[in-house]
């Protein structure tokens, strides 16, 4: 098992434990768990959907990197597909605290990479901050995604966030997670490609500034993030930090990232690279390809 999950898993009931353990003990377990491991552990532990999504919590927090505030928040996004999906708090020594990653981004970035089409639920162990629920208002779920809490009744986005200002009111009807692909090129290497890839299913309505990251680690991997702009575009997620939520679901460490490689649209009118490059630079990683995507 990872050794950031020791002590959350020995504090879990037993029957949850039993349940979990050949999961946990699968040294590639990337923090999410496919709709026949959730069905297999509502199975064996007896637990309601909600309540099992409440226990796993202290698993998805015990993957927080919270070096600033020492304050641990985990997330799990609940798919339509049945799969679920860890997230956690992300702070970066070094670099602006609007850098930081929330907890419900993280797993809602998390489930937007590995392909799932639509959240149903997400379970959080506070309350989510205005920043996540306007986040959380992007999504294609619209405000119907059901919110769960310890010691709360589940609630709507439309609970937690009343008179709500989103895409509509932009007059955008490709929202946060929906399938897209901008059909751009660029010519480069395997990590160009995945850059490319990422940059082609990027949510980018308000701006068109498409980009997407992709970074190689010291073992040889390759990570993809994908930007994510929001209606009232603070909240927008950047590509840099999306890629590092999924280095962080699968184990990895930002100090592992050898090289990286940015993809946006040329002639775009936001550019990610500056940002980009300055919270590398804090990882101790300096190089950065900038490639200019045009249409095939
Ligand atoms: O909704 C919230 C509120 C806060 N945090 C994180 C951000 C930061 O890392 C720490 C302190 O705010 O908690 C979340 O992840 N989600
Ligand atoms: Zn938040």
């Amino acid at each position: 098992m990872q050794s950031r999950f020791l002590s959350a898993f020995e504090a879990l009931p037993s029957t949850l434990q039993t349940a979990l353990a050949p999961l946990l003990d699968d040294p590639d377990f990337e923090a999410r768990l496919s709709a026949s491991q959730v069905a297999a552990l509502q199975q064996q532990t007896q637990m309601d959907a909600d309540t099992l999504a409440l226990a796993l919590l202290p698993l998805a927090a015990a993957c927080a990197v919270a070096t600033v505030s020492h304050f641990n928040v985990g997330a799990i996004a609940r798919g339509v597909s049945g799969a679920w999906y860890f997230g956690a708090n992300m702070e970066f020594v070094g670099a602006p605290l609007q850098q930081t990653v929330h907890a419900e981004q993280s797993a809602i970035t998390h489930a937007w990479l590995c392909g799932e089409p639509q959240l149903e639920s997400i379970t959080v162990n506070y309350t989510p901050c205005g920043h996540c629920r306007q986040f959380m208002n992007e999504l294609n779920s619209g405000t119907a995604i059901r919110i769960s809490l310890p010691q709360r009744a589940v609630s709507t986005l439309a609970d937690y966030l009343p008179d709500a200002f989103g895409p509509r009111d932009l007059d955008i009807s490709t929202f946060l997670m929906d399938h897209v692909d901008h059909g751009y090129v660029a010519a480069g290497d395997e990590l160009v490609q995945a850059a490319v890839a990422a940059a082609n299913a990027s949510h980018a309505p308000y701006s068109q500034s498409h980009a997407g990251v992709a970074l190689l680690t010291v073992s040889g991997s390759i990570v993809t993030g994908r930007y994510a702009e929001n209606a009232a575009f603070n909240p927008s997620f950047p590509p840099l930090q999306a890629a590092l939520v999924r280095l962080n679901m699968q184990g990895g460490d930002v100090r592992q990232i050898k090289r990286a490689v940015l993809a946006e649209a040329e002639n775009a009118t936001l550019s990610q690279f500056a940002a980009t490059q300055a919270t590398l630079q804090t990882f101790g990683c300096s190089e950065l390809l900038h490639v200019t995507l045009n249409k095939a």
